[in-house]
């Protein structure tokens, strides 16, 4: 398998809809889209911004001719979508992937032991260094001349080999050691390395095993044992056994990679874990590590470290000490910080910057093609993926789920004031076959898409149990799960070809899946700006590989695409001057493509029949929501919170990004929902209204907190500042579920001052996050 993301919904294969005029007997689907897709509806009332617009582009159709609309058409009411002009092809696309090794070093010439260039070559297939390597490890690897250099702050272009730059160095540092005959494990731990996330932990730590697989024996020595037999590595990244990590940690982890959270917690609770004698400390993903949110626990960890280091000499000086003599309490521990993008002010913490020396741009890999297009909101559901955590459940649930053909009704309840076309719909669906289950099951993390047959589904975010996300990587990246179920899949149920995987930004640092081949960003980086998105598409074209970058784009987001670009020039560590400003700018190929031509190729068909196809599967999409309660609860869910997280886009993104501009009605017909945005909230008010504490009672508890967070902010002479909260959060809405789902959204990005537990404004940026009523009021034109 070579292709892990697929961008097109169906293939050129895809089965036409059976056209029918049949209105009596025959199918509930065909009687049904029959009359749906002819039904005429009074006009409605004119938006007054450009964007409710009729495409230039669309042709008069029988409905757009007369003063009518048809409901369910993607392809009308649509804002004016500027056909791009085809843009040259620039000069860089051509040359040699930025991120690939280099043929004109070696590792020999850069001192690496020839032990580990031989493991790395018979065992990993890497043969050269890519240009950070090349530059990190002359300086990083153990000689007489670079004892003195410390801290180390290691940038270059995602999928560039950065963990290698670091783990070689450190395992050839601790080798040595093998030769003295008191050393085993119960030496403590030697290395640290902080990853911000799970996954991207569990991914070091498989590589740093990988590699003290190793047959390393000392010289011209056969048999005994391996060098490394001592050199245990230990992955402590919580959601597991903490007894069990504890027992770990006293027999010793001389090497250790960790969440941060963790990690903090042992050095300050688990007695038994010895670091006093830590060499190395990486901070992978630095940038985010140094962020807030993360900082203070960052902060702890490197005070932890110190303080263990003092009381083991304060207790060898006092004669208190059980460690083992001869030990160099004087080297210093190194620290090194790690990151594809890092603001100038976190660099300046190292002492030594080191870069590829290809770039030192926030650019991504030059053979990586990044493309996007702009799409009204409700043709989006038709493309592709990625969203917030409730976006991802939903659609990975009705990518799992939804049928062509299947049958649907209206949702049980909360449908009293469904209108006319939802009755259209509960009237003809009386007669409707045996359904298949709708919903998959919590925990599931692989879905097979009826829609495209040779796809397997994964879905990932925050919110799942550990060994859930750790399963659906696997899954996704071909490892047990997913090669397993191949070997079962019967001829009903096609072996997958690919895979999809509709993730949070939790999966945008780091992970290195060689074999992915796409990135699509169905909603842009609602956090992070051009950084996030250089990380997220950094997920492919890694180690010299191809990759495409696709970015789904909203009329009203347009101007995103210069100033992604701009920013990604502006914000490259020294790059100061103009010209060298130009030549990055050219380097960046991101263009546009015009909506059609991506439809024409995922649907097929001749001229404008796409949109047939297209509107089936929106159709498809449609009827699974409307099948039970369950699934428009979840459809629902996912609309609000994507509302929600849109709104937290940062006050300088506003321009683009203000929930004001959204076309709610397109948005949630993406997701899948037939009716008026105001109804899903009143359907949203109307439970919160029935659950057990009254609306009143929890918007006093939230005006209080807030009162309380403005004298605290007045105490510590912060004026000016505010809560993430308006004041005018809604009574109606469930306020405690309100405030519990912005504290995850601004806390997972890790802009929760820690300071009183309150969320407040940040210094680095000031989110539009509002109340729900601010939300309703643009949803229902009060
Ligand atoms: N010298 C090399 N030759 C070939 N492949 C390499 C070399 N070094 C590393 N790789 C491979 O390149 C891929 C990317 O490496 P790695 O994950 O370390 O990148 P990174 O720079 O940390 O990326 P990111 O910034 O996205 O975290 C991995 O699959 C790794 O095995």
């Amino acid at each position: 398998m070579d292709d892990d993301i697929v961008i097109n919904l169906a293939t050129d294969d895809f089965v036409a809809p059976r056209k029918t005029s049949a209105q009596k007997g025959g199918r509930w689907t065909d009687r049904l889209k029959a009359k749906r897709d002819y039904i005429e509806r009074p006009e409605k009332r004119a938006r007054t911004d450009k964007s409710s617009q009729p495409t230039s582009s669309s042709k008069p159709t029988a409905a757009t001719a007369k003063p009518t609309q048809i409901i369910s058409s993607l392809f009308t009411s649509n804002p004016t979508i500027e056909t791009p002009k085809p843009a040259p092809i620039p000069k860089a696309s051509s040359s040699k992937p930025s991120n690939a090794p280099v043929d004109s070093s070696t590792f020999e010439g850069l001192g690496l032991s020839p032990l580990l260039i031989s493991h790395l070559s018979s065992k990993m297939g890497i043969q050269k260094p890519t240009g950070i390597q090349r530059s990190a490890l002359p300086l990083m690897l153990p000689t007489p001349s670079n004892t003195d250099i410390r801290d180390i702050f290691l940038q270059s272009q995602t999928g560039s080999g950065k963990t290698l730059s670091f783990l070689l160095p450190i395992i050839q540092d601790l080798l040595p050691l093998s030769s003295l005959s008191y050393i085993d494990r119960s030496i403590g731990t030697l290395a640290i390395i902080i990853a911000p996330t799970r996954e991207l932990a569990k991914q070091i730590s498989d590589v740093l095993e990988a590699l003290l697989k190793m047959r390393l024996r000392a010289e011209g020595e056969l048999e005994g044992s391996r060098m490394t037999r001592w050199i245990v590595s230990g992955l402590l990244i919580g959601g597991e056994n903490r007894t069990h990590e504890k027992t770990r940690l006293r027999k010793g982890l001389p090497i250790l990679v960790s969440t941060p959270g963790r990690l903090l917690d042992h050095i300050q609770n688990t007695a038994s874990f010895n670091c006093a004698k830590c060499r190395w400390l990486v901070l992978d993903e630095a940038d985010q590590l140094m962020d807030l949110g993360f900082e203070e626990t960052i902060t702890g960890i490197l005070k932890g470290l110190d303080a263990r280091r003092r009381l083991a000499i304060r207790a060898i000086e006092e004669g208190k000490s059980t460690e083992v003599g001869g030990w160099d309490w004087e080297r210093p521990r190194r620290t090194v910080l790690c990151s594809a993008t890092i603001r100038e002010s976190v660099q300046k913490l190292a002492g030594t910057a080191l870069t590829a020396a290809s770039s030192t741009s926030l650019t991504p890999p030059s053979q990586l093609t990044q493309k996007y297009v702009v799409a009204p909101l409700k043709l989006r559901l038709i493309i592709v993926f990625l969203s917030c955590t409730d976006s991802v459940d939903f659609h990975f649930n009705l990518l799992g789920s939804a049928q062509m053909g299947a049958e649907g009704t209206a949702p049980e309840s909360e449908e009293d004031d469904s209108d006319e076309e939802d009755e259209e719909e509960s009237e003809e669906g009386g007669d409707e076959p045996k359904r298949k289950p709708t919903k998959l099951a919590d925990d599931a993390v692989e879905a097979k898409c009826p829609l495209l047959p040779d796809v397997a589904i994964f879905r990932l975010h925050g919110s799942l149990p550990t060994h859930t996300r750790m399963r659906a990587l696997k899954g996704f990246a071909g490892g047990k799960d997913g090669k397993d179920k191949k070997k079962t899949t019967t001829e009903s149920q096609p072996t997958p070809t690919s895979s999809i995987l509709f993730c949070t930004s939790v999966a945008a640092r780091g992970l290195d899946l060689p074999l992915v081949r796409a990135v699509v960003q169905y909603d842009l980086p609602t956090e992070g700006g051009a950084t996030e998105y250089v990380h997220r598409i950094g997920r492919t074209a890694r180690a010299g590989k191809g990759g495409e970058a696709w970015s789904i784009v909203a009329p009203s987001e347009s101007e995103w695409a210069k100033w992604v670009v701009d920013k990604m020039v502006g914000e490259g560590v020294g790059l100061e001057d103009m010209k060298e400003k130009e030549r990055e700018r050219e380097k960046i190929d991101l263009r546009q493509v015009p909506i059609d031509s991506v439809l024409q190729s995922g649907f097929g068909g001749k001229g404008k029949e796409f949109e047939m196809r297209a509107t089936e599967v929106q159709l498809a999409f449609e009827r699974w929501v409307l099948r039970n309660s369950e699934n428009v609860g979840l459809a629902r869910k996912a609309y609000l919170s994507h509302m929600r997280a849109y709104a937290t886009h940062p006050s300088n993104e506003k321009h683009m990004f203000h929930i004001r501009h959204l076309h709610l009605g397109h948005l949630a017909k993406s997701f899948a929902l037939r009716e008026a945005p105001t109804k899903v909230n009143a359907a949203s008010n109307s439970k919160s209204k029935s659950s057990k504490s009254t609306g009143s009672s929890k918007w006093a508890e939230v005006k209080a907190r807030s009162e309380s967070n403005k004298v605290n902010r007045a105490k510590a002479g912060k004026k000016g500042k505010q809560t993430n909260y308006d004041s005018d959060v809604d009574s109606d809405m469930d306020l405690a579920e309100n405030e519990k789902r912005m504290k995850a959204v601004v806390r997972a990005q890790g802009r929760l001052s820690r300071k009183g537990g309150v969320m407040a404004r940040t210094d680095t940026s000031e989110f539009q996050i509002m109340g729900t009523d601010y939300l309703e009021k643009l949803v229902s034109g009060r």
